[in-house]
């Protein structure tokens, strides 16, 4: 089967010449919920960024869906991945929830009664329905979070990068974001320093560190491997044991 997401020995050097991705392999199949884990200044957010086409690969290749992330190509891409960023105010920048939702469908052609449909559906799957009619920047961040995501489930994407989603979120915000991520039919790929939130929503776990894959493996056997977690300065907080963690249903 195709992956969702297939990148090949990809390497990027910035324009001022730092390499930060050292031959990368990543492939993730649908359905699959996959943390990106490292320290910082692994390479994390050059990857993310190379997933929807913002950055275009110095060598090697990125493919979503058998479709190679290209110049040609970016329209269709920018539809199958759908990146969230961490700070929601970099997405939400319309005068109303709605009209930031249907600003991605819309650009896409998207009209009238489908449109509608689009954005409801979208701000249900995030539990923020009865915020449409309301300026974002009257929500708390939180909620704008939610929105934010509600901006990408609307492109109705293949894949859904989230970066840092439990940032700045309060424990029952977290929680709820969790329950939305876990209750989402679509392909996660999740950049986080948050390690106890990779065990609790993603079965599986890839960790990059100085531009190189690491390890890649279940987010239970990563996080209890001592020697790969000090290596690469992977710290669970203060009392939290991944072999005991309850399982949340
Ligand atoms: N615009 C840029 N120009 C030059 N170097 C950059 C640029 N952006 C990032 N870098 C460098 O590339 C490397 C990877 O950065 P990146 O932001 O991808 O790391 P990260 O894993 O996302 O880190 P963090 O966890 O801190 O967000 C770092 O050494 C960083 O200093």
């Amino acid at each position: 089967m195709t992956p969702v997401l297939d990148v090949h020995g990809l390497a990027y050097a910035y324009p001022d010449g730092h390499q930060a991705l050292f031959g990368v392999d990543l492939h993730v199949h649908r359905g699959e919920r996959v943390a990106l884990l490292g320290p910082n200044g692994a390479g994390k957010t050059t990857l993310v960024l190379h997933l929807n086409g913002i950055l275009t690969a110095g060598a090697g290749s990125v493919a979503v869906s058998g479709l190679a992330v290209e110049k040609a190509n970016l329209t269709e891409i920018r539809r199958r991945v759908g990146v969230v960023f961490q700070d929601p105010d970099d997405q939400l920048f319309m005068g109303t929830v709605r009209a930031d939702v249907a600003f991605g469908p819309a650009n896409l052609g998207i009209t009238g009664a489908e449109l509608d449909h689009r954005v409801l559906r979208a701000l249900e799957q995030v539990g923020m329905e009865e915020y449409v009619d309301r300026p974002p920047h009257h929500l708390s961040f939180g909620q704008r979070r939610r929105v934010a995501v509600a901006t990408v489930l609307a492109m109705e994407p293949e894949v859904l990068v989230l970066d840092e989603p439990s940032s700045n979120l309060d424990p029952a915000s977290r929680r709820e974001l969790a329950d939305i991520l876990r209750s989402l039919d679509v392909t996660v790929l999740m950049v986080t320093h948050d390690l106890p939130y990779a065990l609790e929503l993603c079965p599986r776990s890839v960790v990059l560190s100085g531009g190189t894959v690491v390890a890649d493996g279940t987010t239970y056997d990563v996080l209890t491997d001592e020697a790969l977690m000090k290596a690469h300065r992977l710290e669970l907080p203060f009392g939290f044991d991944p072999r005991t963690a309850m399982p949340r249903p």
